[in-house]
């Protein structure tokens, strides 16, 4: 080994893995992207992975409340993502999803689907091949990346809100909207985060060793700040 590339090595931080876990809303995306944005890191949006293998399903007319089918076709589809955070991608069979698996229909059925075991098996282990071949690291978000995706991960974060300020959050992405759809969009909101909890299989849910990081008055630049810290924290433990 030369002396450059010896120096390199000993200088380069070891690749550093990120769980960000939590309900719908609480900012796990924006975060994620951002952190890892100003770390180098790599991105991985493990709900629009759930999004689009829900859009397939439904594009394909299988019945989304039908276990046994969506199990069938767990295998079926193929879903790539781009880990990019400043420009992340997903396709399905080649074709780009980014659009259509952010529909509501979409985000009506995704639970349903996420709580088929064969689904939860399929993604778990692309998303480990994922986050195993990224060269600096990466930031993996979800619902079960601490508990079950990722166990061994340098640093689990679990990001909690209050359903009133996520609900106001969701609302200001849609402008224009009536009051009545805050109450609305609460409340959608709250079912999804029931169904996720609840399901059998790695429901959503807070690992035991996951530093807990409640944003409901944070700011966004605040709580991707605290995450930059505790990941510094942990790579200079
Ligand atoms: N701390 C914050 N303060 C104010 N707004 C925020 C904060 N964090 C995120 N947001 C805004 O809230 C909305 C939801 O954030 P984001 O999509 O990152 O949440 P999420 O947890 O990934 O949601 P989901 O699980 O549904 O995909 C976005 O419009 C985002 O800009
Ligand atoms: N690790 C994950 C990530 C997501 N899901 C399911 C449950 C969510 O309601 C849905 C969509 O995720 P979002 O885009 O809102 O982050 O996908 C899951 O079960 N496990």
């Amino acid at each position: 080994m030369s002396d450059t590339v010896e120096t390199a090595a000993r200088t380069a931080p070891a690749a550093v893995i990120v769980g960000i876990d939590g309900p719908s809303g609480t900012g796990k995306s924006s975060t994620s992207k951002a952190v890892a944005a100003k770390l180098g890191l790599r991105y991985l949006d493990t709900g629009a992975q759930y999004r689009a293998i829900t859009w397939w399903m439904l594009s394909n007319g299988i019945d989304v409340n039908d276990a046994a089918a969506v199990a069938e076709a767990a295998g079926k589809p193929e879903i790539v993502s781009g880990t990019d955070p400043s420009a992340p991608t997903i396709t399905v069979d080649g074709a780009d999803a980014a659009g259509p698996i952010r529909t509501q229909e979409v985000t009506s059925a995704v639970s349903a689907v996420s709580a088929v075991p064969e689904i939860r098996t399929r993604l778990t282990e692309l998303q480990r091949a994922i986050a195993a071949e990224a060269p600096a690291g990466i930031v993996v978000e979800g619902r079960d990346i601490g508990t079950t995706v990722l166990p061994d991960a340098d640093l689990k974060i679990f990001l909690t809100a209050s359903a009133e300020a996520r609900a106001a959050r969701r609302s200001g992405e849609l402008k224009g909207k009536e009051a009545t759809d805050l109450a609305a969009t609460q409340a959608a909101l709250v079912k999804r985060d029931a169904a996720d909890s609840g399901r059998k299989t790695s429901p959503l849910a807070k690992a035991g060793d996951a530093v807990e990081v409640d944003t409901t008055e944070l700011t966004l630049d605040q709580v991707i700040e605290c995450v930059v810290t505790l990941i510094e924290e942990r790579r200079s433990a």
